[in-house]
């Protein structure tokens, strides 16, 4: 089947571009975990990546996590999906920028050089802007500087009850208080 091409994400026309919200974390907050449990950013996930996202000025995040030996796939080397993860984390802490739910739609990554256990990636994901419910983005991840992976993504844009619908352990009380005081 060919696929529509909405479905890649790359845009395909012109996108509104993307406004920072008057409530936005000012540049160099670092962010809390959205959820404690969670695997990428969760304090409460025992061999989750624990990873750190910081605001940084227009639409922008930064994200670090250092990786350990419960997130290989070769031996001494990252799985390629742990590194999806922290990508789509950090990506996904765009929502804090925007103040809008949203959802990975579709995630496009390119994996340029390996990742060794014991260092420390440092991640930036940009949002380009919307076109309608969809929300391009783009991040990147470097060791030392130098760029080891690259990302482009869609995130699609969700009403709140997505989270309460589909997801456990979430009421229509939390998703509020989620939404106003994340
Ligand atoms: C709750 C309030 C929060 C407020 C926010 C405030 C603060 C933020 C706080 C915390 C957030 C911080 C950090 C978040 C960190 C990490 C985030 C991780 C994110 C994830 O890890 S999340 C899990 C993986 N993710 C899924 O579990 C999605 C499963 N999936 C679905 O739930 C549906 O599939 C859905 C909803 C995607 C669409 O379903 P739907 O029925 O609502 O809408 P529909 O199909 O009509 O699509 C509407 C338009 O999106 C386009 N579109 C759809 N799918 C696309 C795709 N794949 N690629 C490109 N474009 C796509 C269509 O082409 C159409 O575009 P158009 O209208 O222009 O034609």
């Amino acid at each position: 089947m060919i696929e529509p091409p909405s479905r890649t994400a790359t845009p395909q026309r012109e996108l509104e571009p993307p406004v920072r919200h008057p409530d936005a974390p000012a540049p160099g907050t670092v962010l809390p975990s959205h959820y404690e449990n969670c695997v990428a950013c969760g304090p409460s996930h025992p061999t989750g990546l624990r990873l750190v996202s910081t605001a940084g000025p227009d639409v922008t995040i930064t994200g670090e996590f250092t990786v350990t030996r419960d997130h290989q796939g070769a031996p001494g080397l990252a799985h390629g999906g742990v590194l999806a993860l922290a990508l789509d984390e950090t990506l996904g802490g765009l929502a804090w920028l925007l103040r809008k739910p949203m959802v990975t739609g579709r995630l496009e990554t390119d994996y340029i050089r390996h990742v060794p256990v014991g260092t420390t990636l440092s991640l930036e994901a940009r949002c380009l802007g919307f076109a309608g419910r969809r929300m391009y983005a783009k991040a990147v991840g470097r060791l030392s500087g130098r760029v080891a992976l690259r990302a482009s993504a869609v995130f699609v844009v969700v009403p709140p009850e997505h989270f309460v619908e589909h997801g456990t352990d979430m009421t229509a009380e939390n998703v509020h208080d989620y939404e106003v005081n994340p």
